[in-house]
């Protein structure tokens, strides 16, 4: 934001425009909350922040709403677009101490916002406590005062906003756990930051959005016929047939031509019996997985969920890394290098073709503990993790986030908590397989797989169970191709 400000100001806009914008974009949203004019509480802090408070302040009061305005700090310590904002307000600046806030209808939360730089304590922690406590809606401008923007995480203590109103683009902290659920509905104003600071600008950072892969979407036409769609192999081993199982039908439903199930003789008739459209072979051993490998048709291969823990699950990432396809690692094909993870990156290394990890939090400690305990945000986590592997990482969990070697990296804000439930994690490695035989690269099939997997379960909600959400999927494809 820096730089996209730096610019903006740079090709003529002042930087007071910008603020009068975003104050202005504040007092809409305000009055949005309480279109019949109540007492606003505007709660500035002492940077730029609290120069977008003065200017909501400002609309607000001459709109007809009573205003409180309320400073941290001292009006002659505010510099730069702040103190003019300061300036443009003829009422009154008071002291922010304990009891003011009574009889408010809402308070602005314009405390901290993008300089926030350490963890809140004393005076600053009181305040965002007493707004908490106060039982009125809040309205945070840019994010809730105590909430990390890069990483979504609480620097000491946060403002709990029944909305957040941000400019130009989402920071990752509005999309990251806990930032988002501390952010309440979010508005995104535009602010005359034009959208050529991008490229300056160069993020790697993005919402995952249909908008970033739905252009690389495979669709067949009518001359596809079921082996130009792709041939998924996915192999069981000889635990979980319920894991596999779901894993083959997701790959299916996302669209791969063929799926084959390898798995002990003894578990065939499981398969046999559960899924009609699936191809089942025998896997007894190692032979008979590379015998498998050997038909060049089944071009994308998932190992990991119901593999068993140990030395042939590991041996059989080995081989699929080895086989010149892509690969979707999952489960327990991740947890069985859980003592040598430097052999799956090795092996990783030496594939050409997408390698894509899908981890919980859990099986991500154990593969990349140094990662892990380094770092507070999900999303550097993830991008370290990538570049250390070489595997597009998809880390599960209420804001996955995917992350590749180049340094992309897609938030996910679109799931829902009825997916934590067994076997959504075998579904979502499917979906990405099935995505992968038709040939989508792997940083967009993995994105496409998480938001089509948070799709599917926001359109069941309660009551979901993983059996469910294989089955969503033809109305959420429905409505992202139409
Ligand atoms: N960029 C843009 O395009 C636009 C940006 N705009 C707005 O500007 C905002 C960013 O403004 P900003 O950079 O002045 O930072 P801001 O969040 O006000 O905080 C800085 C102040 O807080 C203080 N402080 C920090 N941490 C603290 C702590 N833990 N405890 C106590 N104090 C702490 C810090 O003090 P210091 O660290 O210097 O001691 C400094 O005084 C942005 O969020 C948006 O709302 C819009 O106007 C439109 C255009
Ligand atoms: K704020």
């Amino acid at each position: 934001m820096k730089t996209a400000d730096a610019a903006t100001i740079a090709g003529g806009v002042p930087g007071i425009d910008l603020m009068e914008a975003a104050g202005r974009a504040v007092a809409d949203a305000a009055r949005g909350m309480c279109p019949v004019p109540c007492t606003v509480a505007v709660v500035c802090g002492p940077g730029n922040n609290g120069g977008d408070g003065f200017v909501g302040a400002r609309l607000l009061a001459e709109w007809g709403y009573p205003v409180r305005l309320m400073l941290l700090g001292s009006r002659a310590a505010l510099r730069g677009d702040a103190a003019v904002a300061a300036k443009r307000w003829a009422g009154e600046a008071e002291r922010f101490d304990a009891g003011t806030l009574k009889g408010c209808g809402l308070i602005v939360d314009a405390l901290f916002g993008a300089g926030l730089t350490r963890d809140l304590d004393g005076e600053a922690k009181a305040a965002v406590e007493r707004i908490n406590a106060s039982d009125c809606p809040v309205l945070a401008v840019d994010v809730p005062s105590g909430v990390d923007g890069d990483s979504g995480r609480v620097r000491g203590v946060a403002v709990k906003a029944t909305k957040t109103v941000t400019f130009f683009r989402y920071k990752p902290g509005h999309l990251l756990l806990p930032g988002r659920m501390l952010c309440g509905e979010r508005v995104l104003a535009q602010i005359g930051i034009p959208d050529a600071v991008l490229p300056e600008i160069g993020s790697r950072s993005f919402h995952n959005v249909p908008a970033l892969w739905r252009a690389g979407y495979p669709e067949p036409s009518l001359e596809s016929h079921k082996y130009t769609r792709g041939h998924a192999l996915v192999a069981a081993g000889s635990e979980m047939a319920g894991a596999a199982r779901l894993a083959s039908r997701a790959s299916l439903r996302a669209g791969a031509g063929v799926v084959t199930v390898a798995a002990s003789t003894e578990m065939l008739p499981i398969f046999k019996a559960a899924l009609e459209a699936v191809i089942v072979r025998a896997m007894d051993d190692l032979d008979d997985y590379a015998h498998l490998l050997e038909d060049k048709r089944r071009n994308a291969l998932l190992v990991g969920p119901g593999a068993g823990l140990g030395a042939d699950t590991r041996d059989r990432v080995r081989m699929a890394l080895g086989a010149g396809r892509p690969v979707v690692l999952d489960a327990d094909a991740l947890t069985s290098f859980e003592t040598q993870p430097r052999a799956m990156h090795q092996a990783i290394a030496a594939s050409d073709r997408p390698v894509v990890m899908t981890p919980h939090e859990g099986e991500f400690r154990r593969l990349f503990r140094q990662i892990a305990e380094g770092s507070d945000s999900k999303l550097e986590k993830a991008r370290a993790a990538a570049a250390l592997s070489g595997a597009v990482i998809v880390l599960k969990g209420a804001d996955t986030v995917v992350a590749s070697p180049d340094r992309r990296a897609a938030i996910a804000d679109n799931g829902t908590p009825w997916l934590a439930t067994a076997g959504s994690g075998d579904v979502l490695a499917g979906i990405v397989t099935g995505l992968l035989a038709q040939n989508m690269p792997g940083f967009e099939a993995a994105c496409a797989a998480v938001w089509l997997h948070g799709e599917a379960g926001s359109s069941i909600g309660p009551g979901l169970i993983s059996e469910d959400l294989p089955d969503a999927l033809p109305g959420v494809l429905k409505r992202l191709l139409s």
